[in-house]
């Protein structure tokens, strides 16, 4: 069956590669066109724009940065307005937030097509081994006709609802995993200023009950400075702030996941935003002293 794929960034590229790895004919686009020409080397066909992609597929997916670009793509010109209609579906599995979800499932749904979110849980390497966990809410039917592919995209998929659903879930995890992030740079610091090697540190985490694999996974690359960009940090900091508002919404005090914020924006002005989001680790660290 012909899939499409909008949006090939770090994500969208290894999710549309397992793809084609499993043997699905996919249609690919993205804003900047040479993004393409990898998956072309491994057999998918590039769509012009959003609106020939899904004019060619019988439903289409999109991993895009945010709630900006989800919406872009859709409504404006050549976007997937253009061409959606009865017997296609949709399925935008970009970390939003509910309202945007629900804007997109009202315009595509007016046009007869169905429509699915489906954000994941996992970073580049469980995208890159086909381990996402898919959080889907909105059209059941597309859903279990989504199964295979999602299959190959994900270890596990959840289906939860209505529009909404899926957005409020990936936040609530998003909002978790950034406010942990932070502690667990301060805690890497506190060892090493108090005289601690954080290496034995790390050893002695994965051993306790708050052992994880984000903390063994991003430790040692932590501990070198390294920040090479799995999951950017402005798109963690986007999450801290949509899970903010949501909270918002609900009457919900959150001051942990407030504070984790603010340092993700901290580390956005400091010009950490492209990097991964274990960068937040550099705001805790001294100011070096000015030379001079
Ligand atoms: N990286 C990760 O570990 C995870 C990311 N996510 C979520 O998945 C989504 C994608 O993340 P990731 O792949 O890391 O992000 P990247 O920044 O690597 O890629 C973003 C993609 O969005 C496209 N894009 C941005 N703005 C626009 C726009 N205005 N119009 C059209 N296309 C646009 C980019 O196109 P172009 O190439 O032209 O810039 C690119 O294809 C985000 O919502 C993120 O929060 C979820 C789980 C894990
Ligand atoms: O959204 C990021 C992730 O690792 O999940």
């Amino acid at each position: 069956m012909e899939v499409g794929f909008l949006g090939l960034g770090i994500m969208g590229k290894a999710m549309s590669m397992n793809l084609l790895k499993h043997g699905f004919k996919v249609t690919v686009w993205n804003r900047t066109l040479s993004k393409c020409d990898e998956l072309v080397e491994h057999g998918a066909s590039v769509g012009e724009t959003p609106a020939a992609v899904v004019k060619k597929c019988k439903y289409t997916i999109a991993m895009l940065s945010d709630p900006a670009a989800a919406l872009s793509v859709v409504f404006e010109k050549d976007g997937v307005l253009e061409a959606i209609c009865g017997g296609k579906g949709y399925i935008d599995m970009s970390t939003v937030d509910a309202e945007t979800s629900t804007k997109i499932n009202e315009a595509i749904t007016a046009k007869g097509g169905s429509f699915l979110e489906a954000p994941v849980s996992g970073s580049k390497k469980p995208a890159e081994d086909g381990q996402l966990v898919i959080l889907a809410a909105g059209e059941k039917a597309l859903y279990d006709e989504a199964i295979p592919a999602f299959d190959v995209m994900g270890k596990k998929s959840f289906f939860l609802g209505p529009v909404g659903n899926g957005a409020k879930m990936k936040l609530v995890v998003n909002m978790i995993m950034g406010s942990m992030m932070n502690a667990f740079s301060e805690g890497l610091e506190l060892a090493d200023k108090s005289g601690l090697d954080p290496q034995t540190l790390l050893g002695v985490l994965d051993l306790a009950a708050i052992a994880n694999p984000m903390f063994r996974l991003k430790g040692p690359t932590m501990i070198q400075g390294n920040y090479s960009p799995a999951f950017p940090l402005k798109h963690q900091q986007k999450d801290m702030r949509l899970a903010l508002a949501l909270g918002d919404e609900n009457a919900i005090s959150m001051p942990v996941a407030a504070a984790a914020n603010e340092a993700f924006k901290k580390a956005r002005g400091l010009g950490l935003g492209d990097l991964d989001f274990s960068a937040v680790h550099e705001t805790v660290k001294p100011l070096k002293p000015a030379s001079s």
